[in-house]
This record gives structure tokens, sequence and C-alpha cells, in this order.
């Protein structure tokens, strides 16, 4: 048997995590009235959904009736086989039965499109407990979902898996390193069962686990174009070149790339010329596998250049810093070169309202000749980044420098405009209070006392105002007056 089988736990008391949620199962169980609501269990796969649900029934005596997905989840075996049990006594004639729905967001699969419909009866017809367990709650026919209590089921953290796997690993009589069950418990992603199974097969024939051991089981063993090309250039391999080749995930021509790129850590000019040799005549082959698309010879291509290429190293050693090819940085670098003169073309072009091709041909040298006395407003008016100013000033430092210090500049503007709005902002929320302060304040009594402040403060104001101010108030003080007068 399986140890993930083998170590389910049997009761509550015995599920590792999710305190909390075992605490909800409890109170649901032990209140359970025929009105409740069935219960939903979901989380992620491996901890601990459908044991703790088989543990709850025996922790209270109840029997299970268990419908998975393998079972042929159909309107009619559903409501057979759940619909009987739920409206039916124990067996026993005594305790009840648990009706547990597992891989509940697991039914639109099956070929009775009924089973989701057939769900929502048994739930409401039910005289016996259901759980449903689900690990995705939105995958849940949404009218199981609302008629359900939910209990989430999170992932497991390391620290509380190290020690089940320890109480397995003394109850199997292995000796472990505690960091090696950490590792275990670490890599499993909170998957508890994932975390048996890693530790089931790392202990297969032996009495003991060290950290070691599941560092070296883990590795992955293949090579890589790395230890091909080093290899290669070493005087002693330790496997047959060819069986590295077969083991690295590279075309022959990638790999012969970065023999080739990695030819120039020889030291020998005698050994470099005949490794040369050697990948010339593999190109040879490599070609004509192309236009004959006769792949057979693709295998003399690889033995030709790897083997030919060791002969030549012969008597090269020691630590080598192994780089890709060469040619791939310059091509890389060609190609942003590429694409940064063609946008410095088309932007010029359409400031000045012509095509790109009579920029390059008629206006690129007077351009750049000018954008050198005045790089830093050219760089502005077009808009152009480092690359762009570059090729037209010929001058990556100074280009790096005005565009940074361009960069810079902005950067200020927005920082201060965000102050103001920040500010302006402010003084709008404060006016905005004031004015529902004042909205608030009880209205001013009709009797104007006028030693108050306010009016002290008022007059002062009026002997301020200016005297064409004050006989424009008086006039308009009049007319007000008139119409007063008018209207009594
Ligand atoms: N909380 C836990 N405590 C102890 N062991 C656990 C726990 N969770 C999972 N396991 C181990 O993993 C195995 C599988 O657990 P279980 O079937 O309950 O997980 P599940 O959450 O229902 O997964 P799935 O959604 O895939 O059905 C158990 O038999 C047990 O060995």
């Amino acid at each position: 048997m399986d140890w993930a089988e083998k170590y389910r736990p049997r009761h509550l008391t015995d599920l590792v995590g999710n305190k909390e949620s075992i605490r909800q199962m409890l109170t649901w169980a032990q209140n359970w009235t025929t009105d409740s609501e069935p219960l939903l269990l979901y989380g992620k796969p491996g901890i601990g959904k459908t044991s703790a649900a088989n543990a709850l029934a025996t922790d209270m005596n109840w029997d299970v009736v268990e419908l998975n997905a393998s079972d042929q989840r159909t309107k009619s075996v559903i409501e057979r086989v759940a619909g009987t049990s739920a409206s039916t006594g124990s067996l026993l004639g005594s305790g009840r039965k648990l009706i547990l729905l597992d891989e509940a967001d697991n039914l639109q699969g099956n070929a009775d499109r009924g089973g989701a419909r057939a769900i929502v009866d048994v739930i409401k017809k039910a005289s016996q407990p259901i759980v449903l367990i689900a690990n995705d709650l939105y995958g849940l026919d949404a009218a199981i979902r609302t008629l359900c209590m939910k209990v989430q089921f999170r992932a497991a953290q390391a620290r509380t898996i190290t020690p089940r796997l320890k109480e397995i690993c003394i109850e199997e009589g292995i000796t472990c390193d505690i960091s090696a069950l950490d590792d275990i418990s670490g890599r499993s992603g909170g998957d508890i069962r994932s975390a048996v199974t890693m530790l089931y097969a790392a202990t297969i024939g032996r009495s003991e686990l060290l950290s070691d051991d599941l560092s070296t089981s883990r590795k992955d063993n293949r090579s890589t174009i790395f230890d091909l090309v080093a290899a290669t250039l070493h005087k002693n391999p330790t496997r047959p070149l060819t069986d590295i080749a077969f083991e690295v995930d590279e075309t022959p021509d990638t790999e012969l790339q970065w023999i080739e790129g990695n030819i120039g850590l020889m030291k020998d000019q005698g050994a470099i010329c005949k490794a040369y040799q050697a990948v010339s005549r593999a190109d040879e082959y490599l070609g004509r596998t192309y236009k004959t698309q006769y792949y057979t010879l693709w295998r003399y291509a690889t033995a030709t250049m790897l083997l030919g290429v060791n002969d030549a190293a012969f008597g090269t050693g020691g630590f080598m810093k192994i780089m890709p090819p060469d040619r791939w940085r310059r091509m890389s670098t060609a190609k942003r070169q590429k694409s940064a003169r063609e946008q410095l073309l088309s932007r010029l072009g359409r400031t000045m309202h012509m095509a790109a091709g009579t920029v390059r041909s008629g206006y690129l040298m007077p351009i750049s000749l000018l954008a050198e006395h005045n790089a830093e407003e050219y760089a502005e008016e077009f808009s152009l980044d480092t690359d762009q100013l570059d090729l037209l000033i010929q001058d990556s430092d100074i280009a790096k420098s005005i565009i940074k210090k361009i960069e810079d500049r902005k950067k200020e503007i927005e920082k201060e405009l965000k102050k103001r709005e920040k500010e302006e902002a402010k003084a709008a929320q404060k006016s905005r209070k004031v004015a529902e302060k004042q909205r608030s304040l009880p209205a001013p009594s009709k009797e104007v006392k006028t030693d108050s402040p306010t009016a002290d403060h008022q007059e002062k104001q009026e002997t301020e105002i200016n005297p064409d101010e004050k006989s424009s108030k008086a006039e308009k003080n009049r007319s007000q007056s008139t119409l007063f007068n008018f209207g009594g």
C-alpha cells in the first residue's frame, strides 16, 4: 500500500493544519438537523478534504456513502444511491449516513447532464447529512454552491508538514535528517499527499534519509550544452562525447555555434587552427544535410565536430568560462541598432513631412552635423531615446548623459505637478469643510451687535475701501432701499 493511503488520517485529531475548518465541520455535524445546509469543503488537492469528511463520519459514528467521479454519476445513479440513502435510515437502524460527493466540481464531464440538477434535488430532499468536496469553488454549479455551507481548506505550511513526515519515518523505522524532511515539505507546495508520496519515493530501499540523498535524487542528470562544450574542449572527457551530445536538447547547428564560439578558450594557436578545420568540415555536412534533407548526415556532422575539436584540444584543461556564442550577442546588438535606425528615420521623417528613405539619402548627414552642436534640443524636439541619439551624434556617453538629463527634468516636472495637484486638492477639501461648517452654524440673530468683532472687522473693511468703491456701494445700497420701499 502506498504511504499516502497507509497514513490517511482516521480521526479529525489526526489531521495536520486547518484547525478552524475542522472545528466548523464538527460544530456543523454536532448541530445537524434535517434543516441544516449541506457542507461544501473546497481547496487545493491533497490537503485532507476527503480524509476530514471520512474522519468526521468516524468520529460521529456515522456510516458513509461515497460517490466519487469514477462512479457513473448520472442523474439516475445519484438519485438511486444518494437519494435513497438520504431519505432512509442507517442499515443498523440507529445512526446516520453521511453522503459524500467527492469531486463535485467535476459533474459537467458526465455523460448525463442531469448530474448537477440531480444533486440540487437530492440536497433539497435530503434527510441525512451531505458533504460535497471540490477543488475549485467556482467550477461548481452555482445552484449547488449557493445551497451549501462553505468551508475552505488551505494548503498546509511547510513547518506543519515536517512533523507529520517525521512521525511517518519513526513509524517506518527510518532514521531521517530533519533538513531532508524540511526540503520535501518545502517542495510539496502545501500538498500533504505529495509530501508523503515524495518521502515514500525517497526512502524506498533505505533505512536512513540524509539531505544529500535527496539533492542527488532530485538533480536532473541530463547533460546541458555547457557540459558538452566543456567535455569537448577537455583533454580527457569522462564520458563519450556522442553520448553527451545525445542528451543535450539542442540541434547540431546550435551545438556547432556553441563550440565554435568557445574555441578561443584554447591556448595554442595550432590547436585553434585544427579545431576550426574540424568545425568547418562539420559545417559542410550540416549544409549538405539541409540541402539534401538527408538527416543521417547530421550524425557525421556531430561526430566530426566533437571528435575533431576534442582531438585538437588535447592539452587544454582546468577551469573554463564557457559563454554563449559571441555571434548571438553581435546579432542581437545589430538587430537593436537596426530597429533604432528605422525608428529614428521615421521620427525625423514624420516631423519634417518626408519619407524615411528621403531622410536617409538626403538629410541624415546635415541633421547629424547640426545635432552635434545642439544635441539636447534635438533629442527633445524629436523625442529620441539613447540609441537613437547615439546614432545621430555618434557618441554613446554624451547621448546617455543627455537623455538622462532630459528624463530627470521630466521627472522633476511630474513631481512638481503632483505636488501642486495634492496642494490644490487639500485646499479644496479645506474650503469644503469650512463651507460645511458654516452651513451647520445656527442662523445669525437679526439684532446685529455693533460691538461684535465681526462687525468691527466689517467696519474696518469699509473704512479701507477706496472712495470710488465707497460711493458705488452707497449707490447700490440706495437702489436696494428703493427696491424695498417699492415692495413695502
Ligand atoms: N491534513 C492532512 N493531515 C494528514 N495527512 C494528510 C492531510 N491531507 C492530506 N494528507 C495525506 O494525503 C492523502 C490524501 O488526502 P485527501 O484525499 O484527504 O486530500 P484531498 O484534499 O481530499 O485531495 P483531493 O482534492 O485530491 O481529493 C491522505 O491519505 C494523507 O496521507
